[in-house]
């Protein structure tokens, strides 16, 4: 018999999350043997924090419910020929220590991985948010070589990727985050101009001077006032790509914004909302590109590692109020 660990919702968020928010669950899992022929079960290695956690839960969730989210996890006995004990997986099984599968959620890693390789790069820069990075920047953003591309959020999961991909794709970039480290950062890996959005005196001005001319592509992690001022720097025929809004997912009365119409026609933009989801079909393509430019060094990755599942809540919470510098990570 195993003993599961498991955070659950234990009240709805109101405003940012709260330790109080989460419960500390013990669930005892029944024998494999019980639960029919292709069942797996897994113990996570890694555990994700992201920032649609907030939102979704509020979307999605009730109550008492075991929180959302994805882990690399560990095969520690199998009945699914698919799923060999020792194999490690990406999968979809909430803030848990061990859970049960059918095997239908699970992906295996790429077979190409090295050994030398952590692992928990399948949750973050080879994983769902590098992969948001590179089907934004190719389908939505449809960057072209030349052109210059702003990403704010710029030193986390989803932005660091943006950058150090529109970089390989030969356009000029720049990217503002929330603390002097992470600027540095940004400039070690490649911007060509990077911010601390937090200090500058005027948005406005510091957008303006890291390019005089405007943006070509804006990808837009933020929303919020960070793209009210933003949007009116684009370029004639600019594309902005809506990735996210993390500037608004706390808020408990929504806020009121500058309206986009008038840049939006002046300057004939084009604006678009994505879920990487929508390329589904496209993911192994998007990890074996991503995979192969971080072997090559050309893609350079941090994570923000947490250690100890008891610390998830702490971790989710963290990441929102922006101390994260790259993936934030909970090892079990
Ligand atoms: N559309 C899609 O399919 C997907 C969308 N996303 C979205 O991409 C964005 C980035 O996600 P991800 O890379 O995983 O997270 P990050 O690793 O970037 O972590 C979140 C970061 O957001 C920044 N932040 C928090 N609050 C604010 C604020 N009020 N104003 C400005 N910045 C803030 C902080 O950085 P700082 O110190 O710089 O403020 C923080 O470190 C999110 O909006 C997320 O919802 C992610 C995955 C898929
Ligand atoms: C309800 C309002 C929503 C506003 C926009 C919020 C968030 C955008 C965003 O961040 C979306 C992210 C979606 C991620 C989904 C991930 C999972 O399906 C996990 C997949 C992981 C994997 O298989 O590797």
């Amino acid at each position: 018999m195993v003993t599961a660990k498991a955070w659950a919702l234990k009240k709805h968020f109101e405003g940012f999350p709260k330790t109080s928010d989460f419960d500390l669950k013990t669930i005892e899992l029944p024998k494999l043997k019980d639960g029919g022929k292709e069942k797996v079960l897994l113990e996570s290695v890694f555990l994700s924090v992201d920032p649609y956690m907030r939102p979704y839960s509020q979307r999605d969730m009730k109550e008492g419910d075991i929180m959302l989210g994805t882990q690399v996890a560990r095969i520690i006995e199998s009945k699914n020929p698919a799923f060999v004990v020792g194999a490690f997986v990406v999968a979809n099984g909430g803030w848990r220590t061990h859970f049960i599968s059918n095997g239908k959620d699970l992906r295996c890693l790429p077979s190409s991985w090295p050994e030398s390789l952590p692992k928990s790069l399948a949750l973050g820069t080879v994983g769902m948010p590098g992969l948001t990075a590179y089907f934004g920047l190719l389908e939505v953003c449809k960057m072209k070589p030349g052109e210059t591309l702003l990403v704010n959020a710029a030193a986390g999961a989803v932005g660091s990727v943006v950058g150090q991909l529109a970089k390989i794709g030969g356009c000029k970039v720049v990217g503002c985050a929330g603390s002097d480290e992470k600027v540095a950062y940004l400039k070690k890996i490649g911007f060509d101009e990077a911010f601390n959005y937090k200090t500058v005196t005027s948005l406005e001005e510091a957008l303006h001077k890291a390019s005089p001319n405007g943006y070509d592509c804006f990808f837009d992690n933020v929303g919020g006032e960070f793209a009210s001022v933003a949007i009116h720097q684009m370029r004639k025929y600019g594309r902005i790509a809506v990735c996210g809004a993390i500037s608004l997912y706390n808020d408990s009365v929504p806020q009121k914004g500058l309206y986009v119409q008038f840049p939006m026609i002046l300057k004939e933009l084009q604006m678009e909302g994505f879920i990487v989801h929508r390329w589904s079909n496209r993911w192994e393509e998007g990890q074996k590109a991503l995979l192969k430019w971080v072997l090559q060094g050309k893609i350079k990755y941090h994570e923000q590692i947490t250690e100890g599942f008891e610390n998830m809540p702490a971790a989710f919470i963290g990441m929102l109020k922006g101390e994260n510098l790259g993936k934030a990570i909970v090892k079990v």
